[in-house]
């Protein structure tokens, strides 16, 4: 290696763009950020998929413009990815079909199916701690086996979409307990595959032979020579485990002690805690995920944040990036309209066939600033209804971090602030995931040196937050969303009747 002071990457593959971040701990500065952004190939049927090549193009991108000093002076890699995409590969390692995403809707059916034979909702909460919801991995095997039996008939194993980057870099199959904990398929209390899930997923076939082998969030692996050489990094590059983007976000956001609340507004919008021991809901009002730190990530998702966002920006013509200019003059409560944001089916509440509406307009509130305030809006009060359930379990919280897309806007800053009464931080590396990834990538170069370095230790000591960004509740606004979140509720109450998904058959 360069005698230059070492760089860790981290990489975040989100549904939108790849990020990439290199990080010089020694003077505690990002030393370079570069982004690719990605297509999405959308069906009607609600299916939402992505090529494994583009994020690999897109990586190869980000690093190529990164200067060559910097290239030579890479230590270590840390991959975070959109979690629960599927990634079907042959014996060989070959991709064998489009990965199915995390906000494919296209496999309610299937989800239903496992449910089902699992012995109902309930039971898969008992059995593994999470039901089968939209969008998560396992319910994407059984639509494989239906729909491509080709790539069915050639799987050998089942990758997530970080685990995927990570094998094309080091050629080596692997999972960590992060991610893996949203196939469905982990009983997250002891952290080790569910048989019953898997054979309630697939009867004739023993899944676990395509799962890879799980390891511990502080693991490390040899970059491949080609690989390394192709993408001008030294050779002893190494790799770390990588995780969910949320896992790493958490990481990036100093969210690995339990206390702290993480918010990221991307594409879907996440909200989440970390704990020590396995945080179960039996009412399953959270994703009861594993971290990428060795813990547990209690989380709440809704699939339509900035996609409600950007939708607006599209119709109007403008970019999300130039919206503060847009809001100005709005106020809370955008004027009477209230956006159900559900534009691509929706996963907390349970509701993958709905679609958005917008209601309260009259003949004087119509204009383009509203509508996109009542985007943003929707979008945070989604969350707010899935932060209830966490809170009603008795967690409390006395700040929220927040990070992704969504942060850069002042005004969905202190929109947060006040729908939530919370004190909002930002870190200043807003790519939480991508900075995480960074973190975690220190955190494995560190131990495969011999240094006794906990995660929490590196957190504590690199991630900062920006004073400039912080948002406070201001009690005016407080109170005008308290009255407007519960038109929200109010709508969505009709929604939930109007979208109700199928019974669940066990009950
Ligand atoms: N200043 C801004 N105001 C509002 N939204 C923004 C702003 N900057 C970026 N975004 C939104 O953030 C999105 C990207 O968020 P990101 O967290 O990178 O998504 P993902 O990880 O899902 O790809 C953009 O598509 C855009 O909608
Ligand atoms: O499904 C989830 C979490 O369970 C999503 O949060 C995905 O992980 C996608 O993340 P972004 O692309 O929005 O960052």
């Amino acid at each position: 290696m360069s005698a230059a002071a070492p760089l860790f990457i981290g990489l975040d593959v989100g549904t939108q763009s790849v990020k990439l971040v290199a990080y010089d701990p020694a003077s505690r500065r990002i030393v370079a950020t570069h982004g690719q952004p990605l297509e999405l190939i959308a069906g009607n049927d609600g299916s939402r998929e992505q090529h494994a090549q583009w994020w690999i193009d897109a990586i190869a991108a980000c690093f190529g413009k990164l200067d060559p000093a910097q290239r030579a002076a890479v230590a270590a890699i840390g991959v975070s990815g959109q979690q629960h995409g599927f990634v079907p590969l042959d014996a060989d390692g070959n991709v064998l079909a489009p990965a199915k995403l995390w906000n494919d809707t296209s496999t309610s059916g299937e989800c239903d199916e496992i449910m089902s034979a699992a012995g109902g909702e309930a039971n898969c909460v008992t059995l593994a701690g999470n039901p089968i919801l939209a969008g998560y991995t396992a319910s994407k095997l059984p639509w494989t086996r239906k729909h491509r039996p080709e790539v069915y008939a050639k799987l050998a194993t089942i990758l997530l979409p970080h685990d995927y980057v990570n094998f094309w870099l080091t050629g080596q199959r692997w999972m960590e307990y992060g991610d893996a904990s949203g196939t469905g398929w982990l009983d997250v209390r002891t952290r080790t595959w569910s048989r019953e899930m898997l054979a309630a997923t697939d009867a004739d076939t023993n899944l676990a032979d395509f799962l890879p082998p799980l390891v511990q969030a502080d693991a490390s692996f040899a970059i491949a020579p080609g690989i390394a050489d192709q993408l001008g990094l030294p050779r002893d590059v190494i790799v770390a485990a990588g995780g969910g983007d949320n896992m790493m976000a958490a990481i990036g956001t100093g969210n690995v002690a339990p206390g702290v609340l993480t918010m990221s507004l991307g594409t879907s919008g996440t909200l989440f805690a970390c704990s020590d021991t396995p945080v179960v809901d039996e009412n399953a009002g959270w994703a009861a995920f594993c971290s990428s730190t060795g813990g547990w990530l209690p989380l709440i998702c809704t699939m339509n944040t900035t996609v409600a966002t950007e939708n607006v920006a599209k119709l109007f013509g403008f970019s999300s990036r130039d919206g503060e200019s847009v809001l100005e003059g709005t106020k809370p409560g955008a004027d009477g309209l209230v956006m159900l944001p559900f534009f691509n089916g929706e996963r907390t509440p349970n509701l993958p066939d709905a679609r958005a509406s917008l209601h309260g307009m009259d003949m004087g509130n119509l204009t383009r600033g509203n509508v996109y305030r009542a985007a943003m809006e929707g979008a945070t009060y989604a969350l707010r209804n899935g932060f209830d359930a966490l809170r009603a379990a008795g967690m409390s919280f006395d700040w929220i971090r927040l990070t992704g897309g969504g942060s850069h806007s002042a005004t969905w800053r202190q929109m947060v602030a006040d729908v939530f009464d919370l004190p909002v931080q930002v870190p200043e590396q807003a790519e939480g995931a991508a900075f995480g990834g960074a973190l975690q990538a220190l955190w494995a170069f560190e131990r495969a040196n011999g240094r006794d370095t906990t995660i929490a230790a590196i957190a504590r000591d690199h991630v900062r937050v920006d004073a400039s960004t912080a948002a406070r509740p201001n009690p005016d606004a407080v109170a005008a969303y308290a009255t407007h979140y519960q038109s929200f509720l109010t709508f969505l109450d009709s929604a939930q009747r109007l979208y109700a998904p199928h019974p669940d058959p066990a009950r």
